[in-house]
């Protein structure tokens, strides 16, 4: 029998949740609930689901594996509004929220009732919201965590492992407290710094009206983040807010550190702060010219500074194609759109990365980096 799958929520990460599983060769039958109507029309018109539902409880009730791809205090309340719902015996419901802790508890509800809750978080996103941005590619390569309820859904987590798994994404089981602490650390903190550093720009504004203009490559690689959803950000830090608090406290302590430091004016010590954190950034493991899995994601990109000019993307692509070097995927990220465009480009392996590397810049002087 086909499978019926419920996708509530059909944003960036529902929209492309569901491009993702069509990309398995059973056929699913998909269905759709967006409180926004242009969003399920959307999504509808560009074949990421077969149904519009009425409500997200009809879509639920037909389902038999429901995905909950809404800001996350929307999904504590669908959560807890759903204990009255007439879900199938066998469902396996899931979320792909990012945070784990408050949705877990908010399913307790259901769980009781003997319906199978397996929390989601895929690690992969963007700062751009909305259906129009979903992408069938968008988990590749990139961990997809599972936090279920109880030890005994071995089974469970099975199934729904395969059915993720024509989303590429490396699929990780974690309780939802490491879930939650790992996210504030690498997740969660650095997106309230980006904020916090672009609010500090606007708030110095008056007094340095030219400064925004020099807003260069470091700046806006470092706060692109702070584009993203306030709503979902809102909802993220709200959950999240104990192991927040955590971090600040840390980072409040370590700029101590670092204001003691410029007090004391050594340069020897400030050369070690700066060589302490390269050596720790370079040994992320994706930045291994060999390494087969990143912090974060499984990569093999090289991302190349390209000028704007018609014919740039064929020009780098011959190249590769002379040299018989197959690429994976091909894509321009929007970072720097004023300065440079940035030409990301996936291999299957460090190998072929490595020789396109070789063969671009004895053809080029465009610059290159494994970030
Ligand atoms: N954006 C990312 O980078 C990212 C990555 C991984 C996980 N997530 C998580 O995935 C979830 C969705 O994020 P997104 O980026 O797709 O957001 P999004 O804003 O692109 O999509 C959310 C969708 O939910 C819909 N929605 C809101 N309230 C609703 C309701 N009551 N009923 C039905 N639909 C409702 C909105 O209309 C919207 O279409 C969030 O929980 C987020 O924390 C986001
Ligand atoms: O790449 C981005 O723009 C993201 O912010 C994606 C990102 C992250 O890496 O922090 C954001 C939140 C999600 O829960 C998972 C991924």
């Amino acid at each position: 029998m086909m499978k019926q799958i419920a996708i509530i929520g059909l944003g960036l990460i529902g929209g492309s949740l569901g491009l993702a599983l069509r990309r398995g060769g059973s056929p699913i039958h998909l269905i759709g609930f967006d409180r926004s109507y242009a969003t399920v029309d959307e999504a509808y018109r560009r074949g990421i689901i077969d149904e519009v539902a009425p409500s997200a409880k009809a879509a639920c009730e037909k389902a038999d594996y429901i995905f909950f791809a809404t800001p996350v205090n929307t999904t504590v309340s669908i959560l807890k509004e759903s204990v009255d719902w007439n879900f199938k015996d066998d469902v396996i419901i899931s979320d792909t929220g990012s945070t784990k802790k408050p949705i877990m508890e908010a399913a307790q509800a259901i769980i009781d009732k003997g319906i199978t809750f397996i929390g989601g978080h895929p690690m992969a996103g963007s700062h751009k919201s909305g259906v129009a941005a979903a992408k069938a590619h968008l988990f590749e390569n990139a961990y997809y965590i599972l936090t279920p309820a109880a030890d005994s859904y071995t089974e469970q987590v099975e199934q729904l492992r395969t059915l993720l798994a024509p989303s590429k994404g490396k699929v990780v089981v974690l309780e939802a407290e490491e879930h939650d602490r790992m996210t504030a650390i690498i997740s969660h903190f650095p997106h309230i710094i980006a904020s916090a550093l672009v609010e500090r720009l606007s708030a110095q504004e008056d007094e340095q009206p030219f400064v925004r203009n020099l807003a260069a490559g470091g700046f806006r690689d470092l706060t692109r983040i702070a584009s993203a959803d306030p709503t979902m950000w809102r909802d993220i830090t709200i959950q999240n807010r104990t192991e927040l608090l955590a971090q600040i406290d840390g980072w409040l302590d370590e700029m101590q550190n670092v204001r003691n430091m410029l007090l004391e004016n050594d340069p020897e010590q400030i050369y070690t702060f700066f060589e302490r954190a390269k050596n720790s950034r370079d040994a992320l493991p994706s930045t291994f010219e060999g390494a087969v899995q990143g912090a974060l994601y499984m990569t093999f990109d090289l991302h190349i500074d390209i000028p704007d000019h018609p014919g740039v993307i064929s020009e780098v692509t011959k190249i590769l194609a002379d040299e018989q070097i197959s690429l994976t995927n091909i894509r321009i990220v929007e970072t720097r759109t004023d300065v440079y465009g940035i030409l990301v480009i996936s291999f299957q392996n460090a190998d072929d990365r490595k020789k396109a590397r070789v063969a671009l810049s004895k053809a080029t002087d465009y610059s290159m980096h494994i970030i």
